[in-house]
């Protein structure tokens, strides 16, 4: 018998016997104390409490919980982080599908035994007793319970469905989802444990499933969140571009839709906008911003004369490399500081799509000076303007000082004159105005405005002097200004006073005096004595008469600047002589590129008047800036267009400057004589000898043709001076240096005015220049091209080369082996070469602008301190013709 008894089994695997039956009604066999148990019992009775035992050790639970940020953007094109936590759980059992296998494998081995005792059971018609106390397992037992009343009533069919069903076990397994049938198996077993673990497995599958629905969950509720503040956003933003919309529209149709209230408003509510959305408001608005234009803009374009290519670039809203492109298509290659004539610019600008409005150079200054009151237009005589000229110390400060004192005097008793670089004064027979203007500068420069201000030039002649450079230049301008001269023989007082010498000397600069036939009058004064000098106003009076020198004294001023300063307490001061109308306290001037109000008016007495009239000198205050002499002074009506047309002048100038082509030179004369700008050639002519100077005016002068007339309206010995610039600049003249320099002064204007200054050490060469240029021919031509001067400050005499001049490099670079000129008063008196240059007691072969270095000149010994050294070299002039 293999039966055992409970009692020998509790010894054998000591449990306890009471706990032995518990356990082993777990399983579904019921036994008492004194029962026995088969052998199949006890295996599964020992199966059960092995698996209880390994189930406790199999198991482990890990967790773990991780967070990290997701980045995810929205529609919106915004980026938003996204806070992501995963819990993690993990229990690790020993896999119970390996175990249930190796269960079902030792069912399976049982299989046999079972089938075995049952058959054995039957045979014996050993009918199970089976105990129903259905009380004992309770209720909750009561379904295990049936099963095992199945199981043990029911007969080798129910058995063989069993072991079928043990069978499939794999399978079943495998379906791990399948509880159901899980759960028939465990109960078919009677293995109530195996419920437990299975219970556990759905556990920690439902917490997995958890797990991951709460991982998904989280997910998908940040990705929520992050959808929902986009749809937010989103909708927010419709919100508010609906609202301004409705703005829009509702201000669209409102009456005051132009005026500034709406542009506030509209304002604000884009304010308010972009305040509350921040940045989220930035799709929207870089939609509306990026708005590529659909079509090429037509614009209709200004242009008013010439332009720059910037200019008009601006003017069509493009670049300017457009319009130099469009400039390369009609042959006109320039940059973009290339001035267009107005024809030109207006091709450009059409061809280009856009319409172009001609407008007249200076439609705004033609609108402001027809906007003018000028008076009752009925003239009467005024007081002559007359300016003083003459050679220095021939008594042009004392003529006007003994004028002043007496007549000035007379005028305005007990006043203190000032020097306003004008003076009124008023004698028995009427009124003059003295200009007091030093040298001749102011005199050219207003003439080279085109302003003509002198009526009459007194040439002041010392009569124990005679004719002198400077009356020589006085009269030159005199002459070129067109302006009749009347001769003041002064110091007659001197014993050694030869009035008839200086008649003659004049004579030869057309210069004649009545009696001799001439237009002009002579008069003999004392400046020191007075004598003479009421008949030389009187005479001054006279020719005035005679010029019928008429102005309307009524209606808006006009005038000129004789003189002006910046007042550091004041302001711009500028001296202004009227020339017609009335100018008067708080008018509104136009003064050049300046404009302003008068504050006051103040006369040559320092006197503050109300009103200024015809030749009347008066110091104004109240520009915008300090005007330049010769500027023309008008009174208009509107201070805001004054501004426009001042700053239009500056612009104006600003571009004529860039121009320069009104210059006239040898070099285009021939153009201009062409078209018909040229009918006389003006030249300055300046010699070393007055041989030289004689036989080239000769010879310059026989140059004149029906269609070219050559006039010299300067000549003389010595140097360029400053004067012979400015008479250049003012009558539009070349300068012509023969064996003769310019002098610093006159380079300057020279250089500053781009004046045509050519030297000359061959008459023929300067008369074929010249000749040349008359007949469009001027060819091709070697001309000295000064490179380097030096100032000799020592000289002292080396046994090896004679006389060395020390020097100072003042301008270029001294080179050893080019040709040289000495210069001593700005005239050439020597040409030649070099035969040493030094440096310390090195040879050198250049020396640069601002170092010392000695000097040898081949088979010269006449150096001189203060003699300049002029370096030049042949350079081939190209002719355009
Ligand atoms: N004897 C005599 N001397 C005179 C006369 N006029 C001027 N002088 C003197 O000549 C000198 C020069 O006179 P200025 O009036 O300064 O001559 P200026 O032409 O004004 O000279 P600059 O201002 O240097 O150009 C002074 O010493 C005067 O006193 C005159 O009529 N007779």
């Amino acid at each position: 018998m293999t039966d055992i008894s409970l009692k020998n089994l509790s010894n054998e695997i000591k449990i306890s016997i009471k706990k032995l039956i518990k356990e082993l009604s777990s399983i579904g066999i019921l036994k008492n104390e004194n029962d026995h148990i088969t052998l199949v019992e006890k295996n599964i009775l020992l199966k059960h409490l092995e698996s209880i035992k390994k189930s406790s050790l199999n198991t482990l639970i890990l967790q773990r919980k991780t967070r990290s940020t997701l980045s995810v953007s929205t529609i919106s094109g915004k980026n938003k982080s996204i806070q992501v936590e995963i819990r993690k759980k993990r229990t690790y059992i020993k896999n119970n599908k390996f175990e249930i296998t190796a269960l079902s494998n030792t069912l399976k081995k049982t299989e046999s035994a079972v089938k075995k005792e049952l058959f054995l059971k039957n045979k014996q018609n050993n009918s199970l007793k089976i105990s129903t106390d259905i009380n004992v397992l309770g209720k909750k037992h009561k379904k295990n319970i049936d099963r095992l009343e199945f199981n043990k009533i029911n007969t080798e069919s129910l058995n063989s469905k069993k072991i079928n069903k043990l069978k499939n076990l794999d399978i079943f397994s495998k379906d791990e989802k399948n509880k159901k049938i899980k759960r028939h198996i465990e109960y078919d077993l009677g293995n109530l444990n195996e419920k437990k673990r299975t219970k556990e497995i759905i556990d920690i599958r439902k917490s997995y499933k958890e797990e991951k629905k709460d991982y998904h969950l989280t997910t998908f509720l940040h990705a929520r969140q992050a959808e929902d503040d986009h749809d937010r956003d989103v909708e927010k933003d419709k919100r508010n571009h609906s609202r301004i919309l409705k703005n829009y529209r509702h201000k669209k149709n409102n009456k005051n839709f132009h005026n500034g209230k709406f542009h506030k408003e509209e304002t604000r509510i884009s304010n308010r906008h972009k305040k509350n959305n921040k940045q989220k408001n930035k799709p929207i608005l870089l939609q509306q911003v990026f708005k590529k234009p659909e079509s090429v803009v037509n614009r209709d374009v200004v242009i008013s004369g010439m332009i720059s290519v910037s200019d008009l670039a601006n003017k069509m809203a493009i670049k300017s490399s457009e319009v130099i492109k469009n400039m390369m298509n009609i042959g006109i290659i320039g940059t973009i500081n290339h001035i267009l004539d107005q024809d030109t610019a207006q091709l450009i600008a059409e061809e280009m799509g856009h319409k172009v409005i001609l407008q007249r150079e200076n439609v705004l200054e033609e609108m402001i000076m027809k906007d003018r009151d000028l008076g009752n237009n009925i003239s009467i005589l005024r007081a002559p303007v007359v300016t003083i000229m003459g050679h220095v110390d021939h008594g042009k400060t004392s003529l006007l000082d003994h004028i002043r004192s007496t007549k000035t005097a007379f005028y305005e008793a007990g006043g203190i004159t000032q020097n306003i670089g004008a003076y009124h004064v008023k004698t028995d027979l009427g009124s003059i105005t003295f200009l007091d203007t030093p040298g001749h500068s102011a005199f050219t420069a207003m003439r080279s405005r085109g302003v003509k201000i002198t009526d009459i030039v007194v040439l002041v002649v010392a009569a124990d002097d005679g004719v002198m450079p400077q009356t020589i230049e006085a009269i030159q301008h005199a002459q070129a200004a067109n302006v009749p001269v009347i001769v003041a023989i002064n110091k007659i007082d001197k014993i050694d006073s030869d009035a008839d010498k200086v008649k003659n000397d004049l004579m030869k600069y057309n210069i004649l005096s009545e009696e001799w036939g001439g237009d002009n009058i002579f008069v003999p004064i004392s400046a020191k004595t007075g004598k003479g000098i009421d008949k030389l106003l009187n005479v001054i009076l006279l020719q005035a008469e005679i010029l019928e020198l008429k102005a309307v004294p009524t209606g808006m001023a006009e005038g000129v600047v004789i003189e002006s300063f910046l007042d550091k307490g004041r302001g711009p001061i500028a001296t202004v002589l009227v020339q017609k109308g009335n100018l008067n306290k708080g008018d509104i001037i136009l003064c050049g590129f300046e404009y302003g109000r008068i504050k006051s008016l103040r006369n040559q007495s320092g006197d503050e008047v109300l009103s200024a009239g015809p030749s009347i000198p008066v110091e104004i205050l109240g520009l915008s800036k300090v005007p330049f002499s010769g500027d023309i002074v008008t009174v208009v009506r509107n201070e805001k267009k004054a501004r426009e047309v001042a700053s239009y002048r500056k612009e104006k100038s600003r571009e004529s400057k860039l121009l320069k082509q009104n210059k006239i030179n040898l070099d285009n004369m021939f153009d201009n004589i062409n078209k018909n700008d040229v009918s006389e050639l003006k030249i300055i002519l300046k010699s070393d000898v007055q041989g030289s100077l004689e036989a080239i005016s000769g010879a310059l002068l026989k140059l004149s043709t029906n269609e070219v007339k050559i006039k010299i309206i300067g000549l003389g010995i010595g140097g360029i001076t400053e004067t012979d610039a400015s008479l250049a600049l003012a009558s539009n003249a070349i300068i012509l240096g023969f064996n003769v320099r310019a002098d610093s002064s006159a380079k300057k204007i020279i250089n500053i005015e781009n004046l045509d200054l050519r030297y000359y050490s061959v008459i023929y060469d300067l008369i074929d220049e010249v000749k040349s240029a008359m007949t469009g021919l001027l060819s091709p031509e070697y001309k000295q091209n000064i490179i380097g001067l030096a100032e000799v400050r020592n000289t002292f005499k080396s046994p090896k080369f004679g006389l060395i001049a020390g020097c100072m490099v003042i301008e270029g670079v001294i080179k050893r082996s080019n040709p040289i000129h000495v210069l001593r008063d700005n005239i050439v008196i020597y040409e030649g070469e070099l035969e040493s240059l030094r440096r310390f007691k090195e040879d050198v072969n250049e020396i640069r602008n601002g170092l010392e270095c000695g000097i040898g000149i081949k088979n010269y010994n006449d150096i001189r301190v203060k003699d300049i050294i002029e370096v030049f070299e042949m350079k081939e002039i190209k002719r355009i013709l």
